[in-house]
Formats: structure tokens, C-alpha cells, sequence
């Protein structure tokens, strides 16, 4: 018998985040296998913005929270599965899971990750790396010279894609929210950084790029990219990621309308979910595999250390407390 520790949702958010919507609880998990199924416990968890929304992750009143985990088979009947194997599964905030179905519960593929530590399969290697990999190269299609805007930069996703624009011989812009932010940024080789929170943005813009954008990668939406869809170049090309800064807004934002600039600039705008390219997955993460052995891709983790500080983590995406990505290990 194992005891399982699990983070439940009490009630319904209501226009913030609320960690005294959450409450600890423990479980039973019977280590009576029946067969083909395994008992996992959790290494780390990682917390995502795409949790605050409605689609993909919020979870109702008494559910278990949603995320993704790496976690060690503890006991087994799969032969697929054997004890002090890896598994990547959406299997929420709990300590201990028992998979018996693995396309049910979500059970990933493992990367390729070699000597690389295994953290990594939820941040570079895993579905942000992913995130920034095929929703900037195949939605941006970067040419070399080409100017590229990333807001949000100095986060998991946002770091990646700048430092991929750079790789493909692109001048990147990048914004975050603090100055220490802004001064990583720039040890990663962004061209030009401000601090989104001290600035006009249309100024800053304008300073960073007078000729305007090609690419625009948007993590954060709303007034935001309003304000930056006016700085675009013709034929521009932006990536809808993101929109963090909506995500506990009770009604829908409110603000400029911006079809006259798309209309006039002739901008292509396209959002995405990164599992659109879950089946060409390999492909992206051979690439930031070769890039962090060459010392082309650099990243940062955040990391909390204990299953109870998974609020923590999480209430702290919307604050800027992360830089990189924000992993909580047990
Ligand atoms: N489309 C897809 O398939 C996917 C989309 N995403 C999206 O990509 C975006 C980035 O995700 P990820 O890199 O994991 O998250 P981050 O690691 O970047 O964490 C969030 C960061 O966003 C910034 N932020 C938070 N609230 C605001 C706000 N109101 N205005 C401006 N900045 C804010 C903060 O940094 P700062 O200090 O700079 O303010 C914070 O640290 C999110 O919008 C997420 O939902 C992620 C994965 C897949
Ligand atoms: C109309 C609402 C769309 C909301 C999109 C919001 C955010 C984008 C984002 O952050 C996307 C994240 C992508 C997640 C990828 C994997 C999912 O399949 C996770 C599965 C959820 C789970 O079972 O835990």
C-alpha cells in the first residue's frame, strides 16, 4: 500500500488565482497490480500556464489539478514498464499514480535526452521546447535578417524562441518583466531587451526596430499585442502562442480593435496548440538536443523544491517569479 499525496481543486476559480482553492489530501494506491497496469511515483511536475484555462486544463471542483510529470515505475505488471523505468504523463499533482491504460492517462513518449539532466523533459526537451521550436519555425518561416519581437521572452517558452531566431541569423527583440530578466536575455544574445513594466511600449518598439517586425511571437496577448500588431512590417508574420495576461480575467479583455492594421500591413496571424506537431516531436527535440551540446541554446530552470510548493510555483507564473521554466521536484 502506498499512500498518494494530491493536490484537488475545492472550488471553481473566480477571476485570480487562489491557492486556498486547493487542498492536500492522501490516498490509497493498492500495489495489487492487476495486470499490464504500473504504479509510478512522480521526480518532478511542472507547472503551466495553460492550466488557468478553459480548454485545455482547468479542472473542475473535487478533480485532481492537471500537469505534466516525469515519474519513476515503482512497481509493474507491463512489460513495457518495467520497475526504475521513466515515464513523461499528464498525470496531474499527485505523488504516486496507477496507470492501466496508458493512451487514457496520457502516457508520452520519453525523448532522447543522453547526458542531459532529466528535467529537461519537461522544459527544453519537452512541450514548451517544443512549443517555441515548431510555433516559431513553422508559423514565423524566419528568414535570415529578419527582425523578430518575443514578449514573455524570459520565460520558458519565450528564451527558446529567441535564441532559435537568433540561430537562424535573425535581429531579436525581447521584453520581461524585471531588469535582472532583461540582463539574462541579453547574455543569451538578444539584440535589444527592455523591461515591458518601465517603458511606453509603442516608444519602445519603435526604439528597438524603427523599420518594424517581421516575426511576432506572442506569449502574453491583450493590449500587448494590440500595441505591437501597429509596429509589424508589411506581410508581417505572427505566432499566437499565448495570452498569460487574460487567463484570469473574468470577462473578455477589452480594447483596441486590430483588423485595420492586420488588414492594411497585410499580416499573416496564426495561433496554434503544440501538439498539432506531437507526431514530429524526434525532429524538434534532436535539434535542441544538438543546440544545448554546441552552447546555441542556453536555458534557466526555476525550481521548487517539494510537492507541496506546487501553488507556490503555480500562483507565481502569473506573478514573474519564474525565469525559464518553473519545475517543482519532490
Ligand atoms: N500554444 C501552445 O501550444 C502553448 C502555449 N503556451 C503559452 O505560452 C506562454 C508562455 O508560456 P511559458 O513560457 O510556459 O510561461 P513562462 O515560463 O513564461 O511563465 C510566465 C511568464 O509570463 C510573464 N507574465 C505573466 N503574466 C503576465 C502579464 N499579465 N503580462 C505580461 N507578462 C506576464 C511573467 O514574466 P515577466 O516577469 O516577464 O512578466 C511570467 O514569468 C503562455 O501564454 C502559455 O500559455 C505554452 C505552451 C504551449
Ligand atoms: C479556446 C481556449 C484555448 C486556450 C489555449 C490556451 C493556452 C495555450 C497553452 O498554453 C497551450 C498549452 C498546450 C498544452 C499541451 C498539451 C495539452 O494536451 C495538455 C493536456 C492537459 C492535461 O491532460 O493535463
Amino acid at each position: 500500500m502506498v499512500k498518494s499525496k494530491v493536490w484537488t481543486v475545492k472550488t471553481a476559480f473566480d477571476g485570480k488565482v487562489q491557492t486556498s482553492n486547493f487542498e492536500l489530501i492522501e490516498e490509497e494506491v493498492s500495489d495489487n497490480l492487476k495486470d499490464d497496469a504500473y504504479l509510478i511515483e512522480a521526480l518532478h511536475w511542472t507547472v503551466d500556464p495553460y492550466m488557468r484555462t478553459s480548454e485545455l486544463g482547468r479542472v473542475k471542483p473535487g478533480q485532481c489539478m492537471a500537469g505534466e510529470q516525469i515519474a519513476k515505475v515503482i512497481a509493474s505488471k507491463n512489460s513495457s514498464h518495467p520497475v526504475g523505468s521513466l515515464v513523461r504523463v499528464f498525470a496531474g499533482w499527485r505523488t504516486h499514480t496507477l496507470i492501466y491504460n496508458d493512451v487514457e492517462q496520457k502516457v508520452g513518449r520519453m525523448p532522447e535526452l543522453g547526458d542531459l539532466p532529466l528535467s529537461l523533459t519537461l522544459g527544453v526537451m519537452g512541450m514548451p521546447g517544443m512549443t517555441a521550436y515548431f510555433g516559431f519555425l513553422e508559423l514565423c518561416q524566419p528568414k535570415e535578417g529578419d527582425v523578430v519581437l518575443v514578449n514573455g521572452a524570459a520565460g520558458a517558452v519565450g528564451s527558446l524562441v529567441g535564441q532559435i531566431a537568433k540561430i537562424k541569423g535573425c535581429k531579436v527583440v525581447g521584453c520581461a518583466g524585471t531588469d535582472d530578466k532583461c540582463k539574462w536575455l541579453k547574455e543569451l544574445g538578444f539584440d535589444e531587451v527592455f523591461n515591458y513594466k518601465k517603458v511606453d511600449l509603442s516608444e519602445a518598439l519603435k526604439a528597438a526596430a524603427p523599420d518594424g517586425f517581421d516575426c511576432f511571437f506572442d506569449n502574453i496577448g491583450a493590449d500587448f499585442t494590440a500595441t505591437a500588431l501597429k509596429h509589424m512590417k508589411q506581410f508581417g508574420r505572427v505566432s499566437i502562442c499565448g495570452q498569460i495576461s487574460s487567463y484570469n480575467d473574468k470577462a473578455p479583455p477589452k480594447g483596441e480593435y486590430p483588423f485595420m492594421f492586420i488588414l492594411g500591413k497585410q499580416l499573416k496571424i496564426e495561433g496554434f496548440i503544440v501538439m498539432r506537431w506531437y507526431q514530429r516531436w524526434a525532429e524538434g527535440e534532436k535539434a535542441m538536443a544538438q543546440w544545448i551540446r554546441e552552447g546555441k541554446i542556453k536555458y534557466k530552470e526555476t525550481v521548487y523544491k517539494g510537492f507541496e510548493n506546487m501553488p507556490k510555483a503555480f500562483v507565481g507564473l502569473f506573478d514573474g517569479a519564474n525565469t525559464g521554466k518553473a519545475i517543482i521536484s519532490a
